[in-house]
């Protein structure tokens, strides 16, 4: 992990109250995932290329990935992320504690709306209008989670609601419900997915698959690009990694779309192996909730600067170039 990153994390750790870290850093079950998300980038390597006289001129492929309750991280929650966010992609959850109004107004690039598609569908639609109304450019769909994962640090701190004062502020006042309502996890199928893009001119992006045939069957209904996601450790703990799951939907997809590998990237280095096995870019979650803890909008800011001069650093050191022959399996 790159130290800065490792830094930011031990402040973090210091500085929240603990239930609130474990909420963070928590996975499913034993944790087995969420540790094998980091372990899959060292065991692959990059074979450098030489003499191709190219430097560093990519963009900075790295979106930021929802995470719920920023407000639990810093008092300023979702508008420190979004101010630090400078022309990265922001996937503002549809948890915040900020309403998406406020965090796209707050934001210094493009904001993308995370949802959760709910039972009640006059609901999936208010929350449509509220992120197509705030600015938002495209829809996140969470597709992994037909149940709330089961965090064992949560049952154990027994941490089941936010402070008082704190709400998710997207789920206020909708489809006749005054105040919060709560979200809610449930099994959708593709023609919830057929029935979404038609309600909207936004772009539909789908997070959490990890099969090749759902990601073929995601093409098919026409989603503008994928996560390929394993929620960061925190739904299912007998999945892959994500990098492991990788390779087969980049067959499967042969280009078609966008893929974004999230979960476990925590240096340069590893969002160049993501590249190079066919990812359009990463996501990042925890790294951005340690430097929100630790500082804020200067944190948030601070996370995003490191991983972009070492990604550049990595990619001139690799001739500016990433490609699939370039990886090989570490012994
Ligand atoms: C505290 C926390 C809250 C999260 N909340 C959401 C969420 O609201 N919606 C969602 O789709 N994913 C959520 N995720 C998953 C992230 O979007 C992302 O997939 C994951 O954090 C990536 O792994 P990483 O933390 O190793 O970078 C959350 C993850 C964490 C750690
Ligand atoms: C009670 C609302 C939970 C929002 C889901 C947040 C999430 O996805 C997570 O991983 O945590």
């Amino acid at each position: 992990m790159n130290p800065v990153l490792a830094e930011l994390h031990d402040k973090a750790r210091a500085v929240l109250d603990p239930v609130h870290y474990d909420f963070f850093a928590g996975g499913v079950g034993d944790e087995i995932v969420l540790a094998d998300n980091e372990a899959a980038f060292r065991r692959h390597a990059l074979l450098p290329r030489v003499l191709r006289g190219k430097g560093n001129s990519a963009e900075f492929p790295v979106l930021i990935s929802p995470t719920a309750f920023h407000k639990l991280a810093h008092p300023d929650g979702e508008l420190a992320t979004a101010r630090a966010a400078e022309g990265t992609v922001l996937v503002s959850s549809m948890a915040s504690t900020v309403p998406i109004a406020d965090v796209v107004a707050a934001a210094t690039g493009p904001v993308w709306f995370q949802l959760y598609l709910q039972p009640d569908p006059r609901v999936t639609e208010a929350l449509v209008r509220r992120a197509e109304q705030a600015g938002c450019e495209a829809l996140v769909v969470t597709v992994d989670s037909p149940v709330f994962g089961r965090h064992r640090r949560d049952i154990a701190n027994e941490f089941h609601d936010l402070p008082s004062g704190l709400a998710a502020e997207n789920m206020r006042d909708l489809a006749g419900v005054a105040g919060p309502r709560d979200i809610e996890m449930a099994a959708f199928s593709w023609q919830d997915v057929d029935r979404l893009r038609a309600s909207t001119s936004l772009p539909v992006w789908l997070k959490g698959v990890l099969h090749p045939a759902d990601a073929v069957l995601a093409v098919g209904h026409g989603v503008a690009g994928i996560f390929v996601s394993n929620h960061g450790g925190r739904q299912l703990d007998v999945v892959p990694a994500a990098l492991d799951a990788l390779p087969a939907v980049v067959k499967a997809v042969g280009g078609r779309v966008p893929l974004v590998l999230d979960g476990g990237v925590r240096s340069g280095g590893d969002i160049a192996l993501a590249l190079a096995m066919g990812a359009s870019s990463v996501g990042i979650g925890r790294p951005v909730l340690w430097g929100l803890a630790a500082d804020g909008e200067a944190g948030v800011h601070r996370v995003l600067g490191v991983l972009r001069d070492e990604f550049e650093h990595v990619l001139a050191m690799c001739g500016g170039e990433l490609s699939h022959d370039m990886v090989v399996a570490r012994c």
